[in-house]
């Protein structure tokens, strides 16, 4: 069985509060996009291992048994007694990008092998094993515009519908740590709310809607600040940083003329 987990933005970031375990208390839009890795999974027959994983695609460090698609399956392989299986996974959405892939791989994972083996989880059960592979992998369960605070891990899902509109998206070559893109924020309350925000109309996000880790990297990797200059130069009607970066995206009225390049880390996808 196949299936395709995609990758997504945040509109918006408001780092509001530190809390007692050093953690933040963070608010933002989870938006998905249709930039997607491939996630493949065979029962395998006759082996005495538990899994075998094959990886192509844009290469993802560390090690091969720390990736998120295993830790999916052993965790339901604990409960569920599951049997051996080959798991291929093709990755087109960057890593260290903001994009959520590999927590995207891990509930991809957790619904493919819901479906395959008939475990008959349900939506809920599915969200609640994501929950243990990362804050923001719950979100990928239902996959839809979904308003996330609390640490990124406590969700409302919104009315929000970009559908007609492109995103054309920048994954420059710089690494972010995102625990010392953290420890350079002051945390403070927004102004208005990002679900109030997204009531205006797109063309008036950018005086309200705002990612709070953009003022201290900007200031560090300045080319990243130019590269959502450039963004707005060409049209957009949004730009912004995603998550804690370091990709930028930007949103166009059907119209960009920026030209893609996947091996250039750009990318232009229709909502
Ligand atoms: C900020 C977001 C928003 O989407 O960025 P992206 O991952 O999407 O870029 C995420 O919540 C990022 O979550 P995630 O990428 O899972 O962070 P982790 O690896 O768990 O945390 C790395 C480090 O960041 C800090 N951290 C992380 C999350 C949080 N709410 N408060 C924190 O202070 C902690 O120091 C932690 O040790
Ligand atoms: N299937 C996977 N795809 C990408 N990264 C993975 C995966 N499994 C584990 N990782 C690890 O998770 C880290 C963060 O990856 P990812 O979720 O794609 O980026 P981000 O947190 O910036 O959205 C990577 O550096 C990588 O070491």
């Amino acid at each position: 069985m196949i299936s395709f987990p995609n990758a997504k933005i945040n509109l918006g970031l408001n780092i509001v509060g530190k809390r007692a375990d050093g953690y933040h208390n963070l608010e933002t839009i989870f938006y998905p996009i249709p930039l997607e890795d491939i996630l493949e999974i065979e029962v395998l027959d006759h082996t005495e291992k538990p899994f075998e994983l094959s990886i192509s695609g844009i290469p993802i460090e560390g090690n091969l048994a720390n990736n998120l698609v295993v830790k999916a399956y052993l965790l339901l392989k604990e409960k569920y007694n599951l049997p051996p299986i080959h798991i291929y996974l093709h990755k087109n959405i960057p890593s260290g990008a903001g994009l959520g892939g590999g927590s995207s791989d891990a509930a991809f994972m957790l619904k493919l092998l819901n479906d395959t083996f008939e475990l008959n989880l349900t939506t809920t059960e599915l969200e609640e094993h994501a929950a243990k592979l990362g804050a923001d992998c719950a979100f990928f369960i239902q996959n839809k515009p979904t308003f996330a605070e609390g640490i990124g891990n406590i969700f409302s899902s919104i009315e929000l519908n970009l559908s007609g509109y492109q995103i054309f998206l920048i994954k420059p070559d710089v690494f972010i740590s995102t625990a010392m893109a953290f420890s350079n924020i002051k945390p403070h309350q927004p102004e208005l709310n990002l679900k109030e925000i997204i009531q205006k109309p797109i063309a008036q996000w950018h005086k309200w809607m705002a990612n709070d880790f953009e003022e201290s990297i900007f200031k560090e990797i300045p080319e990243l600040g130019k590269i959502k200059e450039e963004l707005y130069q060409a049209g957009a009607i949004y730009a912004s940083m995603s998550g804690a970066g370091s990709s930028i995206y930007g949103i166009f009225k059907d119209n960009c003329t920026l030209i893609p390049n996947s091996n250039e880390g750009k990318y232009l996808l229709n909502l």
